[in-house]
């Protein structure tokens, strides 16, 4: 579904380079995680994935098509939802949806739909600009999404938003990636990466230092250990074990057949754990 091939670009047009020699594949229904700290190049990649930004230097593939000839027609495939909102503030979140849908060839959804699905019904009528960030946040969600799209750009979906809403929006995303839609997911919170994507793409100065799943990276990455809380002499003792040290694994053993066990489960390496490992950097 996205095939990038040595990528690179300059803003100054010389060689101090915001991308460097980037490639990756998205394939077609997966959930692409791209994470790095602020400045690491991310929205930059996201801008020539989408047209917005010219292509300098590389292959590009977008939906079938070249990005270096950009056709009309790919937009009509794509969605969009960018961290910062730019709705029609003087337009009604109704009105802003049945704009945006006069925008493509193909058949879109019926704006009611798209804002109950969002938590916006109630609020057709009201503009965009007297909105909460939250609010206009959730309307580009929705307005993204208008005309079907198969391949869905998501920039930070869940940021400055409620937990329940952030939960709404992580539902949305999983119901669409279940229907088929493919997905190129831009952040820096691992909770969210961790939770959606198939696999992630680290980036650090431009560059990807490593893509892998999740899973692998938490397998090769993690430490291997285990938390027990148990109970001593009525106190509550927690200690941390590992599972491969033949030490540590007597001493399991032994407090499960001498205490009684309050709970017990394994640790896992967190994704931001991993990212300064690889990094040697920060999500930040
Ligand atoms: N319009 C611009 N002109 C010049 N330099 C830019 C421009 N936009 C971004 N940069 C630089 O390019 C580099 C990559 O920035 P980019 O916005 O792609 O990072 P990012 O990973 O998306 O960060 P964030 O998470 O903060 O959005 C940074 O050094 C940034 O200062």
């Amino acid at each position: 579904m996205i095939s990038v091939k040595n990528l690179y670009h300059s803003y100054n047009k010389d060689d101090n380079y915001s991308v460097k020699n980037v490639s990756f594949n998205v394939d077609k229904g997966e959930i692409f995680g791209f994470l790095g700290p602020s400045g690491a190049g991310k929205s930059t990649t996201q801008g020539i994935l989408t047209g917005l930004l010219q292509l300098q230097k590389g292959e590009v593939e977008v939906a079938g098509y070249d990005i270096k000839n950009i056709s009309s027609k790919m937009f009509n495939k794509i969605g969009m939802s960018f961290e910062q909102s730019n709705v029609y503030s003087k337009l009604t979140a109704k009105e802003n949806l049945d704009f945006y849908s006069k925008l493509f060839d193909v058949k879109t959804v019926d704006s009611m739909k798209l804002l109950k699905l969002v938590g916006l019904d109630g609020k057709e009528n009201i503009r965009a600009g007297d909105f909460s960030k939250g609010m206009k946040h959730r309307l580009t969600f929705a307005r993204s999404m208008i005309n079907n799209p198969e391949l869905w750009f998501l920039d930070e979906p869940t940021t400055g938003l409620d937990p329940a809403i952030a939960s709404n929006i992580k539902d949305i995303i999983k119901q669409k990636n279940k229907e088929g839609v493919t997905i190129f997911l831009t952040t820096h919170n691992m909770f969210i990466a961790d939770e959606l994507c198939d696999r992630v793409a680290f980036i650090v100065d431009g560059e990807i230092k490593l893509i892998d799943s999740p899973k692998n990276l938490k397998l090769q990455y993690g430490e291997k250990l285990v938390e027990v809380e148990y109970i001593k002499e009525k106190e509550i003792i927690t200690e941390t074990f590992s599972t491969i040290l033949d030490k540590d694994k007597n001493s399991i053993k032994n407090i499960i057949e001498n205490y009684q066990i309050q709970t017990m489960h394994t640790k896992e390496a967190t994704l931001e754990e991993i990212f300064i490992k690889v990094t040697g950097r920060e999500l930040k």
